[in-house]
């Protein structure tokens, strides 16, 4: 593949399963967001050394925001920084993508430059400091500081680069890729997953890459033996079990599309503070451990609301299809959020599971000192739950003081609503929405370069 070619992978809203999807024994609800993370592959380019390859990626909205490694098959394809700065998900990306396509010199000699240019949208980071500038014709920010140094949103830029930095460098190896991005679509995921499990040094349930790869999803995560078992990147034995894994092994996973109902929104609300995942996990899982059995009764109780849940979603979704008089009747409720929304049973249900596993969150928030629902987020979204078109609110992810997710029938404006509110002034509300499509071709691969 020699022409420009652009990718684009979505950002994540985990709606159910925090914490529980750590363990395969549950299934959890990823949303795919409109924000994504973008990767131009420029035509091949040549090196003077033609005993290896470079890969060269730039993120050019951010200060210092370029990595140039160089790999070849004799060393087992280990990625050496010659930019001197590193960044573990791109250097986990060039390991994981060599390995797995084993380009031979021989093949790409005067072709073993390999160009990618990094684009990732507005709400992943924080805008202060920042510059909106137009390439051709896409708009992106410009920040004056280093990637690690800009505060994250908490949409998932790691999975979303990780996965679209992986289907760009491997639209290098297989010439249809581009045009048929479906096709490998699993091999982007399996590739992905295992790039941004070693990039993040610790197995996290991979609800990122599955959203990043697939868009919205119902998610059950794999054995995570499954990537901490590969041997060392460069060990002579790596590359093929990296294939046999990618390939062949039944990684025990659930990914089913399963979107928000049509008629209704997600608005994601950041709160200018922020929370450790890491943190409240270790928290979370030493309260588990010590509160057996009880704590078991909670994640049951957990998993059957966030089931019912979910549940109740496509059953909305499917009432939402079916246009007939009741369907607008339930919908017209959830828009004025009054008490006719009592009448029916598929708002009820919906409302019923998110108090349920709100309560549970709550109890986990007392008893183990982390702060999931904290008392100021209770506040907050029980304010939200008042608001016109609300069907529900709750703490996405890992919770904390990151963010809200509020689901809400079409066209209400809670930006609107809220904008002179006091109760909401710590609330910024996301410029984003549901997008439940995974990781694709983008049609206009000029519109990202330079006017
Ligand atoms: N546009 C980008 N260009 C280069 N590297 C990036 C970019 N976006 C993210 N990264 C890499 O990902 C890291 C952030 O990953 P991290 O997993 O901590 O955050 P996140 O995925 O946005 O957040 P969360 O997991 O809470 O949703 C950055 O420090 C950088 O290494
Ligand atoms: C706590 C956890 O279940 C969810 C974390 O979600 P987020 O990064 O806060 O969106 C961890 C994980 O699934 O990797």
């Amino acid at each position: 593949m020699s022409e420009f070619r652009a990718f684009s992978a979505p950002g994540k809203a985990l709606l159910a399963g925090g914490y529980l999807v750590l363990d395969p024994k549950y299934e959890a609800l990823a949303i795919g967001l409109s924000s994504r993370m973008h990767a131009v592959a420029y035509p091949y380019d040549s090196l003077q050394k033609l005993d290896k390859f470079e890969v060269r990626v730039r993120s050019r909205q951010f200060k210092d925001g370029e990595w140039r490694y160089q790999t070849s098959p004799e060393t087992g394809f280990v990625p050496v920084s010659v930019s001197g700065s590193k960044n573990p998900f791109i250097e986990k990306v060039i390991a994981n993508v060599f390995s797995y396509f084993q380009p031979s010199l021989d093949d790409y000699c005067n072709r073993n430059l390999l160009i990618i240019d990094i684009f990732s949208d507005d709400a992943y980071h924080s805008q202060e400091d920042s510059m909106s500038k137009y390439c051709s014709s896409r708009r992106f920010s410009f920040h004056s500081h280093k990637i690690e140094e800009v505060p994250k949103t908490g949409l998932g830029s790691s999975a979303g680069l990780v996965t679209v930095l992986t289907t760009a460098l491997a639209s290098f190896f297989v010439s249809d890729l581009t045009n048929n991005v479906e096709q490998y679509r699993k091999v982007i995921h399996n590739l992905s997953q295992v790039a941004h499990c070693q990039a993040q040094g610790k197995i996290g349930s991979g609800f990122d890459v599955a959203a990043a790869a697939y868009g919205s999803v119902r998610y059950r995560r794999f054995p995570p033996a499954l990537i901490s078992d590969l041997p060392d990147i460069g060990d002579a034995i790596y590359a093929d079990k990296l294939a046999h894994l990618v390939d062949d092994v039944d990684w025990n996973i659930t990914i089913k599309n399963n979107r928000l109902p049509s008629g209704l929104v997600l608005w994601m609300g950041d709160i200018k503070s922020g929370s450790e995942t890491v943190k409240l996990v270790q928290k979370v899982k030493k309260w588990y451990d010590s509160h057996a059995p009880e704590s078991l009764e909670v994640y049951t109780r957990l998993d059957r609301a966030n089931c019912r849940f979910m549940d109740g979603l496509s059953a909305l979704d499917r009432l939402y299809d079916s246009h007939d008089h009741y369907s607008s009747q339930v919908f017209e409720s959830i828009e004025k959020n009054d008490a006719s929304c009592q009448k029916y049973s598929e708002v009820t249900d919906i409302r019923d599971a998110v108090t349920t596993i709100r309560h549970c969150f709550r109890k986990i928030t007392k008893e183990s000192g982390a702060d999931i629902e904290p008392p100021v987020q209770t506040t907050l979204l029980d304010n939200c739950q008042t608001l016109k078109g609300v069907l529900t609110c709750l703490i996405p992810g890992a919770g904390g003081y990151d963010a809200i997710a509020v689901i809400a029938a079409q066209g209400v404006d809670l930006k609107a609503q809220t904008a002179s509110d006091e109760r909401f002034s710590n609330v910024q509300w996301l410029d984003v929405s549901q997008a439940d499509w995974g990781v694709r071709k983008e049609m206009d691969p000029e519109a990202y370069l330079d006017k």
